[in-house]
């Protein structure tokens, strides 16, 4: 379909003669400064706060300024075709929506919008653990989208099997295990206001509505909610998971599983001797080590080394169009889009949420074509130049 996303830049100049601009900026450098205007500073600091002095998350921007598109003309890139496969299945463009917890705390119709907004873009969308509605009614405002389900490994079984099976049977279809947040760190725009939605019961949704947890608690949570967030606290956050549990996952999930969090070659071999499915580079936006090293800085020796073995997906730290571009270009099958759809989200709603990600697919789109690119395919590390 040429032009598919591209075509977002003409609708809005359209507009343009009915007088009518976008809901906010198309510029998605600034919609953290445009939600700062909106949000009050608990949930602004939450989303974009990141772990310490946040040098990580300066790292990840960083990082794609390094690289430098080369563009090469008159190769007819008129037509293009953002497709791509993942896991098996084909996507309309090489764009997820990466999880993203309590999503309530931004907007009031939290998960569910941005779950209406995948939706209508024919983009996946990866649902929390931590998320503020429940699986199912995710699932309901998803529709005939295509989902994916983040697991918080919870160290209890039966609590685990539950909530992969409720998952399961609302249509999820592969599993996101991310590894990287056993535990939150330290985090001084949280810590500064001592705000931790999840602790205020945002995000509890998924564990307060499985029979499993509820199983065991005293009281329901509708009747005492402090001791059954006292209890869910621990059961998710300090868990301790080794390689050599994860065929417990396998056999409790049908479907493909994919590693989020990963940042070592090592540890990207390890999943691919472990036959998972794919993994996520990822160091989840600056919000876990602080002085990690930039999630793009490790992507291409990760793709050159099990790229042929399992799907390497990548986020942390993609804005634009032409970072997707170039984390394609590094050996990336597909990214995830993170605070950016957030912010969205803030900003205005399902609307918002399309608004922010239809403008980073026009300006992917856009750019592929411009650098003389028609297909995925004809990215290559060849593409780039490091600054
Ligand atoms: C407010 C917020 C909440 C998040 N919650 C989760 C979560 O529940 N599970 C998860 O795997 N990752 C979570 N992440 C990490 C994202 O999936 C993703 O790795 C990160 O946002 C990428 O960085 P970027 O937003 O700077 O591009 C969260 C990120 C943010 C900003
Ligand atoms: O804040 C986060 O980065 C995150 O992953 C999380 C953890 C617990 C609850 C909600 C989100």
């Amino acid at each position: 379909m040429a032009g598919q996303y591209g075509a977002y830049q003409n609708e809005i100049y359209l507009q343009g003669l009915g007088e009518q601009v976008p809901p906010f900026t198309t510029d998605p450098t600034r919609f953290e400064a445009a939600a700062r205007e909106k949000l009050d500073d608990g949930p602004y600091g939450y989303v974009a706060g990141g772990a310490g002095s946040g040098a990580t998350m300066r790292a990840n921007r960083a990082a794609f300024d390094g690289w430098r598109i080369v563009p090469r003309m008159l190769t007819d890139a008129t037509q293009r075709d953002l497709a791509t496969t993942v896991l098996g299945t084909e996507l309309p463009s090489p764009v997820l929506l990466a999880p993203v917890g309590v999503q309530s705390i931004v907007h009031p119709d939290g998960e569910l919008a941005t779950a209406r907004a995948a939706a209508a873009l024919g983009v996946p969308m990866v649902l929390s653990t931590a998320s503020s509605n429940t699986i199912e009614d995710v699932a309901a405002a998803n529709g005939a989208g295509t989902r994916w389900f983040q697991l918080y490994w919870p160290n209890d079984n039966e609590v685990t099997i539950s909530i992969l099976q409720r998952a399961k049977a609302a249509g999820f279809s592969t599993l996101v295990l991310t590894l990287d947040t056993w535990t939150l760190a330290w985090r001084p725009n949280d810590l500064d206001q001592a705000y931790l939605p999840f602790i205020r019961g945002i995000g509890t949704a998924i564990p307060f509505s499985d029979p499993a947890f509820r199983a065991k608690l005293a009281k329901s949570p509708e009747e005492d909610p402090t001791s059954a967030i006292l209890q869910w606290i621990p059961m998710f956050t300090g868990t301790d998971h080794h390689w050599d549990q994860l065929p417990f996952l396998r056999e409790h999930w049908d479907g493909p599983i994919v590693l989020k969090g990963i940042q070592h070659v090592d540890d990207a071999r390890r999943a691919a001797e472990a036959g998972m499915d794919g993994i996520v580079v990822s160091n989840h936006g600056g919000r876990q080590v602080d002085g990690a090293v930039a999630a793009l800085d490790v992507l291409p020796e990760i793709a050159a080394a099990v790229g042929d073995r399992l799907d390497v997906l990548f986020d942390s730290g993609v804005r634009t169009g032409a970072d997707v571009l170039k984390a394609l270009a590094l050996g990336a099958k597909a990214v995830l889009l993170g605070r950016p759809y957030v912010y969205g989200l803030a900003l205005g709603g399902e609307d918002g949420v399309r608004h922010a990600v239809r403008g980073i697919l026009a300006d992917l789109d856009l750019t592929l074509g411009l650098s003389g690119n028609r297909t995925l395919a004809d990215l290559s590390p060849d593409t780039l130049r490091r600054m």
